[in-house]
């Protein structure tokens, strides 16, 4: 029998990348004579988007910076977007722009993302930014896999030649964080809804990165015992009082981490360093804007 895994507290890294982006912020006030800048913009209702976007906006405020909140009703034509873009695009007070996605039918998520300036776009979404992550050109990697990658390297140190397994494969976590890993010089495999024997191929794993939003899909069964496990899931599922919901994650945490070394839970691990790694791109996006040097590996 080996011990219980030990929880990677993503809350308390992300609570100390932000105090570490608002020393930053500081310094970067005193030098350029204005706050870093950070533009979001949420069109729609959905609930979960809003508490979101809530809490975006109150963090980069408490970090020291300037938050610009834009809502656009659902029912908004694409065209009114483009052109939201287009002013935040060209106003020198802002650094970095996030459009929350999902975008309702009516708008082109491509499209909406294109109209970024590749150098305020901090969710590192456009392709221009995919490309320079795939090319190692410096650039804005998206910040769930990023943040991912923090909490390992923090757990493991050097995360060379170690085997990784990412199970999914969108554009937003899994091609990212294959990419990631790759430049970090792990063995890197990428699992999806179409892999054959997935449990065998997750039991090959050093670092397992499970983002499929199956709730507790992983099991423990399916470890190697000793693997990092960074659960990127957020599922609502029904809980057992009637009409109330909980958080779960894609890995099942009670039989994973019986098995694994380490292991994120759901919520208070990869969620917050969401955030907290979006405020760190928007300050990074701030010192290239201002063409002031800056050494991003402080942060
Ligand atoms: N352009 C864009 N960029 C995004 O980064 C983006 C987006 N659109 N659309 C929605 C998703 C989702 N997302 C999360 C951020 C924080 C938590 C987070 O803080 N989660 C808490 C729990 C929150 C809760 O209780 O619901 C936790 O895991 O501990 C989760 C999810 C960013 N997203
Ligand atoms: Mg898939």
């Amino acid at each position: 029998m080996s011990a219980e895994a030990e929880r990677i507290d993503g809350k308390a890294f992300a609570e100390g990348l932000r105090d570490r982006v608002a020393e930053a912020a500081a310094a970067f006030t005193a030098r350029a004579g204005r706050q870093p800048g950070l533009a979001v913009v949420l069109v729609g209702e959905d609930p979960a988007s809003q508490v979101y976007v809530r809490n975006k906006g109150r963090q980069t405020v408490a970090c020291g910076m300037a938050s610009f909140e834009h809502r656009l009703p659902a029912d908004a034509a694409e065209a009114d977007l483009l052109a939201l873009v287009e002013t935040l695009n060209g106003d020198p007070a802002v650094d970095g722009i996030l459009v929350q996605l999902p975008l309702p039918p009516q708008m082109d998520e491509a499209k909406v993302i294109a109209a970024i300036n590749p150098d305020k776009d901090v969710d590192g979404f456009h392709v221009v930014n995919v490309g320079r992550l795939a090319t190692g050109l410096p650039g804005f990697v998206p910040c769930t896999p990023l943040g991912c990658v923090m909490l390992l390297r923090d757990r493991l140190g050097s995360l060379s030649g170690l085997d990784a397994v990412v199970i999914g494969r969108s554009n937003i976590v899994g091609k990212p964080m294959a990419q990631l890993l790759l430049a970090e010089s792990c063995t890197v495999t990428v699992a999806h809804s179409r892999t054959r024997d997935l449990p065998e191929v997750v039991r090959r794993a050093d670092i397992v990165v499970a983002a499929v939003g199956r709730p507790e899909m992983v099991k423990g069964d399916w470890l190697k015992p000793g693997a990092t496990v960074i659960d990127v899931g957020i599922n609502r599922v029904p809980a057992a009082e009637a009409g109330k919901t909980r958080l779960v994650g894609d890995v099942d945490y009670a039989s994973a981490a019986a098995v694994a070394g380490a292991i994120t839970p759901v919520p208070g691990g990869v969620g917050p360093m969401t955030i907290a790694v979006l405020l760190r791109n928007t300050i990074v996006a701030a010192h290239r804007n201002e063409g002031l040097d800056f050494d991003e590996s402080t942060l």
